[in-house]
């Protein structure tokens, strides 16, 4: 079974479109104000609210204080963390200390190399994920993931177009998807159901 994460949700129409498409993940980009995607923390915790509750809600922070990312797991706003900064093993363990077992801390790291792929096999976050940039569609060499020893989420410039051929040259444990489901910059619900159906039907 390949999970998969929708990112980027920030409207009450795009929770409407996952609660009906049931990915396993939603990601919402928090406290990020150069992304077009970026939700304040009480925004984020309306939309959590609305989400149905099989689906597990990942805040996206770039280089957020830990305190807030800690209180946003606390609370259990967001059942996962994806760091998509720079933040390095202090950060994440700083940021272990402060939230209960099973909150789940995801290290994004935009891979360009094999060093890349080094890195993140060596990172004690809880899951890693691959990526080609932040949110704007960069698909990286898909080769690089192969000598991966550990699961990971693939992410970078999916869509319904490349997102079977990724997952059987690559099988990761999860994909995430942004841009690739989205039409003139918003999430298209369409979109959406189609892409976690791709994934759902052929597991
Ligand atoms: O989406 C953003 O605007 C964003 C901004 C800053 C850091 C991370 C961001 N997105 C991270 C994600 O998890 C995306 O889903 C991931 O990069 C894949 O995006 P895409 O290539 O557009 O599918």
């Amino acid at each position: 079974m390949t999970r998969i994460k929708i990112c980027g949700l920030s409207r009450e129409e795009d929770i409407a479109c996952v609660n009906m498409a049931l990915p396993d993940y939603a990601g919402f980009i928090v406290n990020y104000p150069k992304s077009k995607r970026n939700i304040t923390p009480s925004r984020l915790r309306l939309l959590s609210s609305m989400l149905d509750k099989r689906i597990v809600a990942v805040g996206v922070f770039v280089d957020e204080d830990e305190a807030l990312v800690g209180q946003l797991l606390n609370e259990r706003i967001i059942g996962a963390a994806q760091l998509h900064g720079s933040e390095d093993e202090d950060y994440i363990r700083r940021l272990r200390g402060l939230v209960p077992k099973g909150a789940v801390i995801i290290k994004a790291f935009k891979i360009k190399s094999k060093e890349d792929i080094l890195a993140a096999g060596k990172s004690s976050a809880d899951m890693v994920l691959l990526d080609g940039g932040a949110g704007d569609g960069k698909v990286f060499d898909w080769t690089l993931p192969k000598m991966m020893d550990r699961p990971y989420f693939l992410a970078g410039g999916l869509n319904e177009e490349n997102i079977w051929q990724a997952r059987e040259a690559l099988h990761p444990w999860g994909m995430d998807v942004s841009s690739g489901v989205e039409t003139d910059g918003r999430k298209d619900g369409d979109k959406i159901c189609r892409i976690v159906d791709i994934l759902r039907k052929n597991r």
